[in-house]
């Protein structure tokens, strides 16, 4: 069931969700708008031949502060990581998907590429990966509208929310916006 606004206002007064700093004027009829902040990672292109999820790839994206009142320049085909400027932390039986900004899809702004989903249980700012499928370059300013959160209410509370100690939960807690670990615990299944 997704959430309405009175009970995204609800689960939030009562503190089972927070959306930290939180203002009301962000609640939408069915979701909740995040803002961009000022850090974003680029990717370092030239230091590897291959992205290799299987190992630690340490440098292959760098921290870009937008400093107050900058723009960060999105060009066309270009892929960087960002994050959410509020910190967003789900109870046990609500799940989350970050959903783009039609007004700034009709721009060719992709607020996720692939990866939309936010488990019951998480905490942490949310990775954005943003991508510009324009053909004109896009000006992110940080604090602006970006995404906007659904929440969505479980069948029953999960048994294992994100971050109990039988996952790996690789993204808990992540502060700003956190490259793959998905080096982290890489397996394979054996492909007959
Ligand atoms: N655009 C997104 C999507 C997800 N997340 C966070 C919230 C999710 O609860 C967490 C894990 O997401 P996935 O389960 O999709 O990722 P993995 O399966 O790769 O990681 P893990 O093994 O930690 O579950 O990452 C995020 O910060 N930004």
């Amino acid at each position: 069931m997704l959430l309405s606004d009175r009970d995204i206002r609800s689960e939030i007064t009562n503190g089972r969700v927070a959306v930290e700093p939180f203002e009301e004027a962000m609640i939408q009829p069915s979701s909740v708008d995040v803002r961009l902040d000022k850090f974003f990672r680029v990717f370092e292109n030239h230091k590897y031949s291959v992205i290799d999820p299987s190992i630690e790839q340490s440098e292959l994206t760098r921290e870009v502060i937008a400093e107050e009142g900058e723009a960060f320049i999105l060009h066309p085909g270009e892929f960087v990581l960002a994050s959410t400027y509020e910190v967003i932390t789900l109870p046990d039986d609500i799940a989350g998907r970050l959903e783009g900004k039609s007004s700034l899809g009709r721009l060719g702004l992709l607020t996720h590429s692939t990866a939309g989903f936010i488990d019951p249980g998480f905490s942490g700012h949310i990775t954005l990966e943003l991508s510009n499928v324009a053909n004109l370059p896009v000006k992110l300013f940080p604090g602006m509208k970006i995404g906007q959160l659904c929440l969505i209410k479980l069948s029953s509370p999960a048994e294992h929310p994100y971050g109990s100690a039988i996952y790996a939960s690789r993204y808990q807690g992540q502060r700003g916006p956190t490259p793959s670990r998905s080096f982290m615990n890489f397996h394979q299944s054996k492909i007959k």
